[in-house]
């Protein structure tokens, strides 16, 4: 089994809890999670909104780390309503995703932005799951490597350290669809990735980083595309929020014969 180095060299599934969540379903969700079973063998995280984050750092099993789901551009300041990383390594938060298609489409995110807050985030200690994917219209009109290409180099432009970063490709027709994408469309995709980072940034950091999928992964679908040789995680929206279903799919790799 081919495993990705990254920065612990482990299976990587991170769940976006995306804008959900009360008070109440926060904590049945963090009670959930602390009692799952879930093998030592992945790294996972879960991204709660920012009011949620002090909760979850505080009760949620050390086997977790936090992530928030976006940070500003800059340093600390007058910057009404954002956040920005050295608060959120201040309140021991490690993680922070970033370019989420949600953010690109309906807050219109650049390329380039996404770059710099990744930079941003990088130089702050923060480590970052860059998230990048097609539209069902650009895949169909052949632009599917050219949108992907533009928001790669979006993010390597900026960052010089790889290190600290997971990619996660996100087709957005696949996002909250239930059109999940094959495991070999998957498969192709994060090739094609993996290629691009070997041709442009360098083989280490290739061969090192992990590129995870995300987009309708579910408890049912999750083993055949853990499966792929360059498939290295997932990224979860609705299947994160139960407990259950979210550890079969943490525990996926774990039940693929090496
Ligand atoms: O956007 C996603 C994770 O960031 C995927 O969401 P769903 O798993 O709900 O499709």
């Amino acid at each position: 089994m081919d495993v990705r180095m990254g920065s612990t060299g482990k299976f990587f599934v991170g769940g976006n809890w995306k804008a959900n969540g009360t008070k109440e379903s926060v904590s049945k969700l963090v009670s959930g999670l602390n009692s799952a079973e879930i093998t030592s063998d992945v790294e996972v995280i879960v991204a709660p909104i920012f009011l949620h984050l002090p909760y979850v750092v505080d009760h949620i099993d050390s086997r977790y780390q936090v992530s928030a789901q976006n940070c500003w551009v800059g340093r600390a300041g007058a910057y009404t309503g954002e956040i920005a990383p050295e608060q959120l390594a201040d309140m021991s938060i490690p993680w922070v995703i970033l370019g989420h298609s949600e953010r690109r489409s309906l807050l219109k995110e650049s390329n380039d932005f996404v770059g710099a807050k990744a930079a941003n985030a990088l130089a702050h200690g923060l480590k970052v799951i860059a998230c990048i994917g097609e539209t069902l219209e650009q895949r169909e009109s052949g632009q599917m490597y050219d949108v992907l290409e533009g928001q790669l180099k979006g993010v390597a432009d900026s960052v010089s350290s790889w290190e600290d970063v997971v990619v996660a490709y996100e087709p957005v027709w696949a996002i909250g669809t239930g059109k999940v994408a094959t495991p070999e469309q998957a498969q192709e995709v994060h090739a094609y990735i993996r290629k691009w980072l070997g041709d442009k940034v360098s083989q280490d950091v290739s061969s090192a980083t992990r590129i995870i999928y995300g987009g309708s992964v579910n408890d049912q679908n999750a083993a055949e595309l853990a499966n792929k040789e360059d498939v290295d995680g997932f990224l979860v929206g609705g299947a994160s929020l139960k407990a259950d279903a979210f550890a079969t799919i943490c525990n996926a790799r774990a039940k693929v014969p090496a």
